[in-house]
């Protein structure tokens, strides 16, 4: 099936569906691709009707099909001698607007409709932070928990061996996402110069500050994402003084969510990981968290070992049952339904900010929209993360390093950027207020002018 391009004489519509429909049939399998495919091609009627030449260059089925999607064997050998195989993924989705750039996720539920939205969001969101870099990710089924030290660095070392021909700082540039901090990235790139003879730092990002890495890098998904939320509350003449916020998860991007939201005077209550909740009415303490999730790589249930009056409870959907201002979901993909969703809004629920890539359902977010909740949707809040680790490729290449200071400035100016830029855009297209509509089409214009601009290929 090939779709009919009749330039201006076709419905935006017509031409979106028919795309839709040909990306249903190729990706049948792919429930998560298809996902955030989907709620891409809802915000974008409009943008074909002012643009009939995107139709005419058939834009959208050129944004759907990555460039190319990588896979590869990974063979290790455990503490035991025995040898072990996982698959790697790297998608290479657009280099459009620069390098592709994007995270590696080591997980179990990794397979190839994972790692494609994925990578297809890091398009739009990297555009979104307004600097030079396109969108990939990558990763395995690899599971790191109840891994030792050795057999991660032995797994990241077979990791590289196959991934390192496809990398490089002005090819491709993969950073850390779940399972990947900056333990994993220091053996990563360790690998890559044994095999290369050769200091290229910008080829990854997320290093440790001083061999490579750049300051604020590892707080910066969650700084930036309390950052984005600040700017939406300063439009109700709001601030997180004295806001109850629930925060899902408890890995790198809940934590410094947690952080930067005590810093601002909030109190969050409480935090999650993929067993179940804790909930401690005085406030958590955070250094109680990161002694567990950072040092002891343990369960959040051990929490209440330490807080008497806090509780704990089994399954990690429950914590869209605790009353708040601020829900920030910041653990995984699809972590809130449309009954979540109501539950939150029934219980008060005034701002709901996407640190997790993808964590709310379509449902969801209609229910969070058509309630006038303030949603700031995934591609746009937590672009934090990626945007330092281009001013980490900046720093490399500079041969130099910025204060910790001068690059949370630079974090918090284009936090504020993107904000306006995705609300200008929601006002310009006709949906004042929708920052999903907003944020999807000032980053799919940058994109399709790019693809125009650079010829047909
Ligand atoms: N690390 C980064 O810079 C960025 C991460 N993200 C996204 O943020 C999310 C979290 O990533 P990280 O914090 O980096 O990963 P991480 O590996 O540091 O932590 C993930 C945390 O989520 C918990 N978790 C997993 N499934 C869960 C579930 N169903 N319910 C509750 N908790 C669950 C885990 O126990 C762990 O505490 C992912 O969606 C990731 O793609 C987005 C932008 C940048
Ligand atoms: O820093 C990066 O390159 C990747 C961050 C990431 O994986 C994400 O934004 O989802």
């Amino acid at each position: 099936m090939t779709t009919q391009i009749t330039g201006n004489k076709a419905s935006a519509e017509t031409y979106i569906n028919g795309v839709f429909e040909q990306l249903k049939v190729k990706n049948a399998h792919q429930p998560e691709f298809l996902q955030a495919a989907e709620e891409i091609f809802l915000s974008l009627t409009p943008v074909f009707e002012q643009h009939p030449e995107y139709i005419q260059h058939n834009i959208l089925s050129r944004m759907v099909e990555p460039d190319r999607i990588i896979s590869f064997r990974v063979t290790w050998q455990d503490d035991y001698n025995q040898v072990q195989v996982n698959r790697g993924y790297r998608v290479q989705f657009s280099n459009v607007v620069g390098p592709y750039k994007g995270g590696l996720r080591f997980h179990p539920s990794v397979n190839e409709s994972i790692m494609k939205f994925l990578a297809f969001e890091q398009v739009f969101k990297n555009t979104l932070t307004g600097l030079p870099i396109g969108g990939a990710k990558g990763g395995s089924d690899f599971n790191p928990k109840g891994k030792s030290n050795s057999e991660i660095m032995r797994f990241c070392q077979a990791f590289m061996t196959e991934l390192y021909r496809h990398i490089g700082a002005d090819v491709d540039v993969p950073a850390g996402d779940m399972g990947v901090g900056a333990r994993e990235i220091g053996y990563l790139f360790g690998q890559y110069k044994r095999i290369r003879n050769a200091h290229e730092a910008g080829v990854l990002t997320g290093k440790t500050p001083g061999y490579g890495g750049s300051l604020v890098r590892k707080e910066a998904t969650g700084y930036g994402l309390v950052y984005f939320v600040e700017e939406m509350l300063r439009d109700i003449n709001e601030t997180f003084l004295n806001k109850t916020v629930v925060v899902s998860g408890s890995g790198n991007v809940a934590i410094y969510a947690i952080e930067k939201a005590q810093d601002l005077g909030a109190k969050v209550v409480a935090c999650s990981d993929s067993n179940g909740y804790i909930f401690d009415p005085e406030g958590i303490d955070l250094n109680i968290v990161k002694e567990i999730k950072e040092v002891k790589s343990d369960r959040i249930q051990t929490y209440v070992d330490y807080r008497p009056n806090a509780t704990y409870t089994e399954g990690f959907q429950g914590i869209w049952s605790i009353p708040c201002d601020i829900a920030l979901p910041c653990a995984t993909q699809n972590e809130i339904d449309g009954d979540s969703a109501r539950t939150l809004l029934a219980n008060g629920v005034k701002v709901v900010a996407e640190g997790a890539n993808m964590p709310s359902n379509l449902e969801a977010i209609n229910v969070f929209l058509e309630n006038g909740i303030l949603f700031g949707p995934a591609k746009a809040a937590n672009a934090g993360g990626v945007a330092t680790s281009a001013l980490e490729m900046a720093q490399n290449s500079g041969r130099y390093y910025w204060t910790f200071e001068e690059v949370d400035e630079k974090l918090q100016e284009i936090m504020k950027n993107i904000y306006v830029k995705s609300k200008e855009a929601a006002f310009k297209y006709g949906s004042p207020g929708n920052l999903v509509v907003g944020s999807n089409i000032a980053a799919f214009v940058k994109v399709a002018d790019g693809l125009i601009t650079e010829g047909v290929y």
